[in-house]
């Protein structure tokens, strides 16, 4: 029916370049992940997840005052309006805190002073708020389906410590709370990941940045996205009643189900923040008496590896989100809540692509991210079909 239309309807656009960017790059043959030209092991090892932030959205390193100038205004933005907790208050107990985070978000719009504001600074400030009141909606959620009240933040507490201690009521363990810092350091970006490319398909038709974000958070909840990590828990407290897991893993594949946490849709090899979570995996199962996780994992990992390389998969390896889920496990957190901490993390990444997308910070996209879908659907030619008045239907 339309002659012009260029096909690459089964590939997920898998390698077709949308737009260019500089927040970002994947090597997914080497396994390299690179943060505004940083590697992810360096950030990993010697940035805190606010100066990552700060990379991303401005696209250099903070100098110390910047820094702190920064640190400062996401602690002042932590507070929720009132209005969003008396809503959360409203929710069924029930509700999944993806959902509840999704829901959330757009409440937070209309008090941000800046979301009229169209400038790169009003964004960056908008970006801000976001990163701060994330994780407090989160907390606050939890809490409130377990019949707490929210607690209000800490602004003596780092930004990953002042989350758990919001979520537990409690002094989180300094090493912890640095682990879960390094977990946001590692989740904060990934190129035109679904869930970016959500954001920047909303922001592409000039929505504000809250709404661009809530299609993400939307596309991130999916078993096939950053909602693996729950699956992969799942997968582990069953195999703990398993008496064969070697066996459990082989039946899962041979019988074509995909095993959570394996294969990545850039990465041909291991996915280089899988070996980063591996180790503290073995860090934290020996730190909490929680070996069993680590010992499950690798299990799981070993004869799945095994199983793909033996029929010819050998791409096939632990992504971000495996190797997380035991991770988040050991540190006390529920399952659920696992999903929202990848958002929590990645609102850095989501933020930073919304904003080079708004002001064409890169050299090449479209005005308005519209893609063809070829019609397969009924036709009876340009004049329509005969249509039946609804009382002579049959
Ligand atoms: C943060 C993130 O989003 S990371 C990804 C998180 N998602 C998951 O962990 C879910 C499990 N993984 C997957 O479903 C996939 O690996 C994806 C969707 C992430 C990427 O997959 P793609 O590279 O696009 O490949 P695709 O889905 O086309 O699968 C290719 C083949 O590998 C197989 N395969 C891919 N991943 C897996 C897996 N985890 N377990 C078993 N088989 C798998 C598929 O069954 C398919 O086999 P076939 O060719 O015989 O039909
Ligand atoms: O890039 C992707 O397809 C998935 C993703 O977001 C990630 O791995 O962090």
């Amino acid at each position: 029916m339309s002659a012009e239309i260029v096909s690459v309807k089964n590939i997920g656009l898998r390698g077709v370049a949308v737009a260019d960017t500089k927040i970002s790059f994947i090597d997914g043959q080497k396994g390299v992940l690179i943060y505004r030209g940083y590697r992810i092991e360096e950030l990993a090892e010697r940035s805190t997840f606010l100066e990552v932030a700060y990379l991303l959205l401005e696209g250099n390193l903070p100098s110390k005052e910047e820094l702190s100038r920064f640190e400062e205004k996401v602690k002042a933005g932590r507070e929720l309006p009132q209005h969003v907790i008396t809503a959360l208050k409203a929710m069924p107990k029930t509700a999944d805190p993806m959902d509840v985070l999704q829901a959330s978000v757009p409440m937070l719009a209309p008090d941000d002073p800046d979301l009229q504001g169209a400038g790169r600074n009003a964004n960056v400030n908008m970006a801000i708020r976001l990163i701060a009141r994330m994780p407090a909606v989160a907390a606050a959620w939890n809490r409130i389906r377990n019949g707490l009240e929210p607690l209000p933040p800490d602004t003596n507490l780092a930004h990953a410590e002042n989350f758990l201690w919001q979520l537990k009521g409690e002094k989180p363990d300094p090493e912890i709370a640095k682990d879960l810092d390094v977990c946001l350091v590692l989740h904060a970006d990934h190129t035109f990941n679904a869930s970016t490319f959500a954001c920047r398909e909303v922001a592409s038709t000039r929505a504000h940045m809250y709404a661009a974000v809530t299609a993400g958070i939307g596309a991130l909840s999916g078993s096939l996205h950053g909602g693996a990590n729950t699956r992969v828990m799942g997968m582990l407290l069953e195999l703990a009643d398993v008496p064969d897991v070697e066996q459990w893993v082989k039946d899962q594949i041979d019988h074509g189900n995909r095993i959570m946490g394996m294969g990545h849709a850039v990465y041909k090899t291991i996915d280089p923040r899988a070996v980063y979570l591996k180790e503290m995996a073995t860090r934290l199962g020996k730190k909490t008496g929680q070996e069993k996780w680590d010992y499950l994992s690798k299990t799981v990992e070993r004869v799945a590896v095994r199983e793909f390389d033996r029929r010819g998969k050998s791409e096939i390896r632990p992504n971000v989100d495996f190797f997380s889920a035991p991770v988040y496990h050991m540190m006390g957190i529920p399952r659920d809540l696992f999903t929202p901490i990848f958002a929590i993390s990645r609102i850095a990444g989501w933020c930073s692509h919304i904003i080079e997308e708004k002001f064409a910070e890169a050299q090449d996209k479209p005005m308005l991210y519209r893609p063809q879908a070829e019609y397969v659907g009924q036709y009876c030619g340009l004049m329509g079909c005969v249509y039946e008045p609804v009382d002579s239907r049959r």
